[in-house]
Order: C-alpha cells, then sequence, then structure tokens
C-alpha cells in the first residue's frame, strides 16, 4: 500500500505526525509538502496527490488544509478522484465502503491527532462493497464524462 499525502502551510505538523503513524504501519508514504509554515495555496498540493492516484503512482491519498474543504475541492475536480473532507471515523469509513472514496481530507484547524488517526485507520481499513454502490459510482463517472463534454 502506497500512500501520497500532501497540505498546505496550515497542515504541516498534523502531516508529519500521520506520516510517521503511516510509517508504523509500514506504509510507504509519497510527500508532496507543503514542508514550511510559509504561507502557500492548497490546490497546489491537492492537485500532486490527486495526480499521484489517477496515474497509480499512489494507492491512496491524504490531504490536510485548515478545515479539509479547500484542498477537497481541488483534488475533486480532478476526474476519477472521489475526495472525502470528514471529522469522524464513520463518515470516513462508509466513504470508503460506499463511495470507494479514494482521498480523504480533513483539517488541523479542525481536528486533534488522536481523532485523525482514527480517522485514517478506518478509512484504511474499510473496502469497497462494490454491488448498488458501483452503480451509483458509474452515475458519478458519467456526470464527470458530460461535464467534460459540455
Ligand atoms: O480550505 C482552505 C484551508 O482551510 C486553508 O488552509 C486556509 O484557507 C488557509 O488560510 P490562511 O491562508 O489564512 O492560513
Amino acid at each position: 500500500m502506497k500512500i501520497a499525502i500532501g497540505c498546505d502551510h496550515v497542515g504541516i505538523i498534523l502531516k508529519q505526525d500521520i506520516v510517521d503513524f503511516l510509517k508504523t504501519k509500514n506504509i510507504e508514504v509519497i510527500d508532496f509538502g507543503a514542508n514550511s509554515t510559509e504561507r502557500t495555496d492548497y490546490p497546489i498540493y491537492a492537485k500532486a496527490v490527486a495526480e499521484a492516484v489517477t496515474s497509480k503512482q499512489a494507492d491512496l491519498g491524504i490531504l490536510i488544509c485548515g478545515t479539509g474543504v479547500g484542498i477537497s475541492i481541488a483534488a475533486n475536480k480532478h476526474h476519477g478522484i472521489r475526495a472525502i473532507v470528514c471529522s469522524d471515523p464513520y463518515s470516513a469509513k462508509l466513504s470508503r465502503e460506499h463511495n470507494n472514496t479514494n482521498v480523504l481530507a480533513f483539517g488541523s484547524r479542525v481536528i486533534g491527532l488522536e481523532l485523525a488517526k482514527m480517522i485514517v485507520e478506518q478509512w484504511l481499513n474499510a473496502e469497497f462493497e462494490g454491488g448498488r454502490h458501483q452503480n451509483r459510482i458509474d452515475q458519478i463517472a458519467q456526470i464527470e464524462k458530460e461535464q467534460c463534454n459540455g
């Protein structure tokens, strides 16, 4: 399992903690920055992580900004990306089982490390259930296609 991770200037401390957490689980991590508290723009890191996932350089992506909102919106602009922004483990788990999310985003100004670790753990351990949910994912992909041609 390979995880691409990225954050803006607000998320760097939490990102490092999550990188360390993933490494204790022997998960390979590709870190796309940021690595300083100098103010930067979250779409840069959303793009890097989203492209790593769509190109299959990584299996899944994790993104952190102040709220997780901007960085997840930016990630969701990429074809094939289904990003969730969440602050609770239940939504994280269900987002994999029902929505086959491939990017997880959260906010370092919203949640603390222990909750973030629970969210990451639930998200990584859950598996897409397919079936009726695949039909809905296919409909999302169809919307993406139509928007692209429109
Ligand atoms: O959704 C956006 C994120 O929460 C950003 O981390 C936030 O907008 C950055 O704000 P500032 O530039 O004021 O640190």
